[in-house]
């Protein structure tokens, strides 16, 4: 089975950079997933509006409201105990009651500060959703706001497996990176970690994913017509502009605090 975690099961398993990519790849299927689950339903705007939904003791959107109540409950079962998992919205989080899992500490310590949440919540609900969705009000905001969690926790978890990129990539060449982080050059941090072909390969095969789990299946031959759940170039539109991107500044800011 591909494993799903970036973080290693047990403190004797190696972390590798093909171990890792093979991890992101089997993301890439769940995040693909997602996308097609909420494409089930339309924009449903009036979920976004800030107090619309007049929840008695809340002040936010209702969207907000469903991510802020389920990373509770998640957080009081131990979700945020694993390195890989962030929360949207960290503060006052709930301590676990649930027994606490062992989880194998790979990263540097300081890495454990680095949240790109904020701007993940930004880009999906601003930039990307409105491409990804039809317009239009059905009317099933809690389903359509649970989905939109399943998104981002799938996109966030993919983003942050960043800090363990860049940890094994500062493992295998220490001497190459020493320098640009004493001297914190972001740019070169950057050109030092980014390979291009990789990034193609990335965006052709998530592309490729979004036709295959996207298409009609049917128990004759014939094929949808072309027809898919979800544009998949927009797929790989959503690696090229942002998942990638964000990943790779996980990395940088990694990187950037691994000799502290
Ligand atoms: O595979 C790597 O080396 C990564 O750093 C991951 C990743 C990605 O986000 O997919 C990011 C930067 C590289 O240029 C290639 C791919």
């Amino acid at each position: 089975m591909a494993n799903v975690n970036c973080n290693p099961n047990s403190a004797s398993d190696t972390l590798t950079l093909d171990g890792i990519r093979d991890s992101l790849i089997r993301q890439e299927d769940s995040i693909v997933f997602s996308l097609i689950e909420r494409a089930r339903f339309p924009l449903n705007g009036k979920m976004y509006l800030h107090n619309h939904a007049s929840i008695p003791g809340f002040s936010g959107s209702l969207v907000e409201f469903i991510v802020r109540e389920t990373e509770a409950v998640q957080a009081k079962a131990g979700r945020y105990e694993n390195p890989e998992e962030n929360p949207f919205f960290p503060e006052n989080l709930p301590r676990p009651l649930a027994h606490p899992h062992k989880y194998p500490k790979v990263l540097h310590p300081s890495g454990a500060s680095i949240n790109m949440n904020k701007a993940i919540w930004d880009f999906y609900f601003k930039k990307f959703l409105p491409l990804l969705v039809a317009d239009g009000d059905d009317g099933n905001y809690a389903a359509t706001a649970a989905s939109d969690l399943a998104c981002l926790q799938a996109l966030s978890r993919r983003i942050h497996c960043g800090k363990y990129v860049a940890e094994v990539k500062f493992r295998d060449a220490p001497n190459e990176y020493e320098g640009p982080i004493r001297s914190q050059e972001r740019d070169t941090l950057m050109k030092l970690l980014t390979f291009e072909a990789v990034e193609e390969q990335v965006k052709k095969r998530v592309e490729k994913k979004a036709m295959v789990f996207g298409q009609e299946v049917t128990l004759n031959n014939t094929s949808g017509g072309g027809k898919y759940k979800i544009d998949p170039s927009l797929a790989s539109r959503l690696y090229d502009n942002w998942v990638m991107p964000l990943t790779k500044e996980v990395e940088v800011e990694y990187l950037l605090r691994r000799l502290e």
